[in-house]
């Protein structure tokens, strides 16, 4: 005898673009999305025993993201992912909970003769801000912010050494090398009760992630690196201190590998040590190194 143990189902790969003109001003702004929306609640039968009348079909979820883009702000993703959800669970009594994935594209505003241009954007890197919001009834809503696939290096100032040495240790120490990562951050919001909370914290939503970025890119800068992980740690550290309503952050970086070269065969060329310039860059394997930063009293699950 088989069961079903879990089953949610919706739209995916929704996209969505929405401008806002600024009839006085003439400026234009523009927001282009990837969305999913799963539902979950008392679908069994429609997988055991193809009864269709509990499906709200996946088109009909598709044109309600359309039509709640038109009726609503995008912006914050957190609070139209809020919205956007609330509205599966309000709308239909057998619907309990929506998962709702939001990712937005990076277009931002180009610099034309040195002033902002009204209706003119560059995507100038293929970061994404991400936003996964849960909302569950009876319980409220859980909503996660991300920065994704923000690419950094550091051409100096970070070191690896003091690492454990066996049998099986071939790795040297290091007090100078180069440190690159894509930075995949993100930040677990306290439970939200209601849409109206959501929206009572919208400017919050946009200040946690211009600032997690912030934090990311000045410490991994600044910091005289002992390590990916002494580094990460202190990212979340800064994130955490700056956003109460924030209980965790979260940071997977993999460490991209960039190899000195031994050219001494071509004329005795010095190439490494003190002396390298030219590396080769690695694409596989890398280092993935991941954290989740807590508020003490809450102890990782490690
Ligand atoms: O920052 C690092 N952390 C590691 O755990 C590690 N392991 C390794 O080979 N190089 C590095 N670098």
């Amino acid at each position: 005898m088989s069961a079903l143990a879990a089953a949610r189902y919706g739209k995916d790969n929704v996209r969505v673009y929405k401008v806002h003109r600024d009839e006085k001003t003439g400026i234009q702004t523009v927001v282009e999305m990837t969305v999913c929306v799963l539902l979950e609640g008392d679908i069994e039968t429609s997988y055991t025993r193809a009864d269709n009348s509990v499906v709200v079909a996946t088109d009909s979820i598709k044109n309600t993201i359309y039509i709640t883009a038109k009726q609503q702000p995008v912006t914050t993703p957190e609070v139209f992912g809020a919205i956007l959800g609330n509205h599966f669970v309000e709308k239909y009594n057998h619907i309990h909970a929506a998962h709702v994935s939001i990712v937005t594209h990076r277009w931002v505003r180009m610099n034309i003769d040195g002033k902002p241009h009204p209706h003119s954007f560059v995507k100038d890197s293929p970061e994404t801000r991400n936003t996964q919001v849960d909302v569950i009834e009876g319980k409220g809503i859980d909503i996660n912010s991300s920065i994704n696939g923000l690419t950094v290096l550091k051409s100096t100032g970070s070191q690896f050494w003091g690492f454990l040495r066996d049998e099986f240790t071939t790795l040297k120490e290091t007090w100078d090398r180069i440190l690159s990562t894509d930075v995949t951050a993100n930040w677990q919001w306290r439970r939200f009760g209601s849409v109206s909370e959501v929206r009572a914290n919208v400017a919050g939503f946009d200040k946690a992630w211009q600032s997690a970025r912030d934090i990311t890119l000045k410490t991994f800068a600044e910091d005289n690196s002992a390590s990916v992980q002494a580094t990460m740690y202190k990212m979340g550290e800064l994130i955490l201190a700056g956003a109460p309503l924030i209980d965790t952050v979260e940071y997977a970086l993999p460490n991209n590998h960039y190899f000195e070269i031994d050219l001494s065969w071509h004329k005795g060329t010095k190439n490494t040590g003190k002396d390298a310039e030219v590396y080769a860059p690695q694409s596989n394997p890398n280092g993935l190194i991941k954290c989740t930063v807590g508020r003490s009293g809450q102890k990782a699950k490690l």
